[in-house]
């Protein structure tokens, strides 16, 4: 059976229970969950809230930088009164891959984390009786998992994960888990396009369910007023005088979609529904036929203590700065993001890029040396490429599932700074390219973001894409410090390049940003310093603002955010314009100056 993408909503006809809290947890250091029968239950007393990752919350090395199995446990009773309905246990992340048991059974494994999915129990419950849930987790790293990398194996026998990434590979159960009941015959999906007619808009929609009873789609206004009405599982609704959505000025219809048996409500469910349309026209971005430039970042999901885990005071106080910054925009880099991030960024009018966790798919343990060298790492020339493949269209369909009808989302970046110089990587991006339309019914752009080495020159992948995506450190990572003015004329030079391989889209600078340590000032300037930053931003966007193809910045990064350790990493990654305790550095000032004064359409 199709597993059901749905947001998990209480209705007349479903019911939801939270089972976030304190789980019972364990580190597999030895290797034994398996055959202890760790299955029925696991050893110890140590309790770790969920949603969270693990690994911040010990106080030992060997914690935080676990790799291999991890176990997690919990209970959840189950009402008599819900006997005859199905039974889900909806986990909206697990991080990279599970198991997971009810009752000592094994019910489901799952590849990928970070995105839903649902164990359905109704072969195992106990009714009216508490039930065990066991969830065995593991977070390796390989040249076939998304994201990619390595595990080596340490002098002691521990494995150390060596990722092909930047951001510190956290890991567990990250996103919230919930109890789903559902009703014999329910709705599992559906499917909305817009076409907008002057003052009117035509909505049309398909509605996926298990069984052949009538469904309905009813629309209702921000006033609760009734505004439309649909028979059938697919049809097209007119509505008229429409309140369009815009960036921070949301507008958001309420769609009740039901199933029936005559007077009776079988299942019914809802959503809040954004009404825009989205597209790529010569090198402009137009949302509802009108020119929009992208102002903002490119951003991580992480915080202290819960590392990864969804945190939803996190989640309000990055939105409360991006507004406060002037902001209309960010990329899910360089994963799907939580459902609720979506969610809020539909209410608040924000733009997304959103990115699969494509990232690591250039062999290096310090991609940012090595992907400004021009040298390539022929990754996919790898006899791991088909797995790779697999597991990426996998987790394509469930990104455009889960997130198709989300307003904010306006496109989909399929990749981040993969290794695009061998002719073995054309046919890849062109399956996934092509496989991304054809999952998207509002056939929204598609893009990746590309790093220096994938220059006009040597990239044999760009052709793809429906705008660009580029990420840029002339200045930081290349020709940095007192030669910034050998950067400039680089990075023009390439411009002109792209421009005169007669590239005639809209250009977005998804990553550009410098390392800088709050509070440390050098006059004249020296890299890592505020002043330093503050030349290096002015540069930018001064290449920016004299290319008419340049339709978006989104700087690198939104806040400091935790990286493996190494010599150039000072306990993470600098770039952020706010602190990872969401204060603002100084360049914030300089960003909300420049973004308030940018009209929409620039
Ligand atoms: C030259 C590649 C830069 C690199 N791009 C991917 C991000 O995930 C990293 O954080 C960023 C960095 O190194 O700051």
């Amino acid at each position: 059976m199709k597993q059901s993408m749905l947001y998990p909503r209480a209705t007349s006809t479903r019911r939801v229970a939270d089972m976030n809290g304190m789980w019972k947890f364990r580190l597999d250091k030895e290797n034994e969950g398996e055959e202890q029968g760790w299955k029925n239950g696991i050893p110890g007393a140590d309790l770790i809230p969920v949603p969270a990752s693990f690994n911040d919350f010990y106080t030992d090395k060997e914690s935080r930088e676990f790799t291999g199995d991890f176990w997690y446990e919990t209970e959840v009773f189950v009402p008599g009164e819900w006997k005859g309905r199905h039974i889900d246990v909806r986990f909206a992340a697990v991080t990279h891959r599970c198991t997971v048991y009810v009752n000592g059974q094994e019910i489901i494994s799952h590849e990928g984390g970070f995105l839903p999915f649902s164990a359905r129990i109704d072969e195992v419950v106990n009714w009216n009786e508490p039930n065990r849930v066991v969830v065995k987790g593991n977070n390796e790293l390989s040249f076939t998992s998304l994201p990619a990398g390595i595990s080596v194996t340490l002098e002691n026998g521990r494995k150390m994960t060596k990722p092909f990434f930047d951001f510190f590979n956290y890991a567990g159960i990250q996103r919230p888990v919930k109890l789903v009941v559902l009703p014999e015959e329910s709705i599992v999906d559906f499917t909305l396009n817009y076409a907008l007619e002057g003052n009117d808009a035509s909505v049309s929609y398909q509605v996926e369910t298990t069984g052949d009873h009538p469904v309905t789609v009813e629309v209702y206004d921000e006033s609760g007023k009734p505004v439309a009405r649909g028979e059938g599982k697919e049809g097209c609704l007119k509505i008229e005088n429409v309140h369009l959505w815009e960036v921070h000025n949301a507008y958001l219809y309420h769609f009740v979609l039901k199933v029936l048996d005559g007077e009776e409500v079988l299942d019914e469910y809802y959503d809040e529904i954004g009404i825009r349309t989205f597209a790529v026209e010569g090198n402009r971005f137009l949302l509802n036929g009108n020119p929009v430039y992208l102002k903002g970042f490119g951003k991580h999901e992480d915080s202290d203590i819960v590392g990864r885990g969804f945190n939803i005071g996190v989640m309000k106080r990055d939105f409360e700065l991006m507004k406060w910054i002037g902001a209309n925009s960010f990329r899910t880099s360089h994963y799907p993001y939580s459902e609720e991030i979506y969610q809020m960024a539909d209410r608040e009018g924000f733009l997304v890029i959103d990115e699969l966790p494509a990232v690591g798919f250039f062999e290096s343990l310090a991609n940012f040396v090595d992907a400004v060298s021009g040298k390539t790492t022929n990754f996919f020339d790898r006899p791991t490429v088909p797995e790779l493949k697999k597991n990426q269209l996998a987790m394509l369909e469930d990104l455009i599932a889960r997130d198709k009808n989300h307003a904010c989302v306006i496109a989909w970046s399929l990749f981040n700074e993969p290794d695009t110089m061998t002719d073995s990587a054309a046919p890849y991006f062109e399956e996934i390219f092509a496989r991304a339309k054809e999952l998207d019914v509002q056939k929204r752009p598609r893009t990746f973001a590309m790093e220096l080495n994938s220059s006009p020159e040597h990239c044999k992948c760009h052709q793809f894409c429906d705008f660009l995506c580029l990420n840029r450190y002339y200045g930081w990572y290349l020709l940095g410090g007192y030669e910034m003015v050998n950067a400039e004329t680089a990075f023009r030079k390439e411009m002109d390049a792209w421009l005169a391989k007669g590239v005639n889209c809209p250009m977005v600078f998804t990553e550009y940003g410098c390392d800088n340590l709050q509070g440390e000032h050098k006059l004249p300037s020296v890299q890592w310093s505020t002043e330093y930053e503050m030349e290096y931003l002015e540069m930018f966007h001064r290449v920016f603002d004299s290319y008419e193809c340049v339709k978006g910045e989104q700087v690198w990064n939104f806040a400091d955010f935790q990286t493996v350790e190494g010599i150039m990493r000072v306990n993470g990654n600098k770039k952020g314009i706010f602190t990872r305790q969401r204060q603002p550095k100084e360049a914030a000032y300089y960003f909300k100056k420049r973004w308030e004064s940018l009209p929409l359409d620039y």
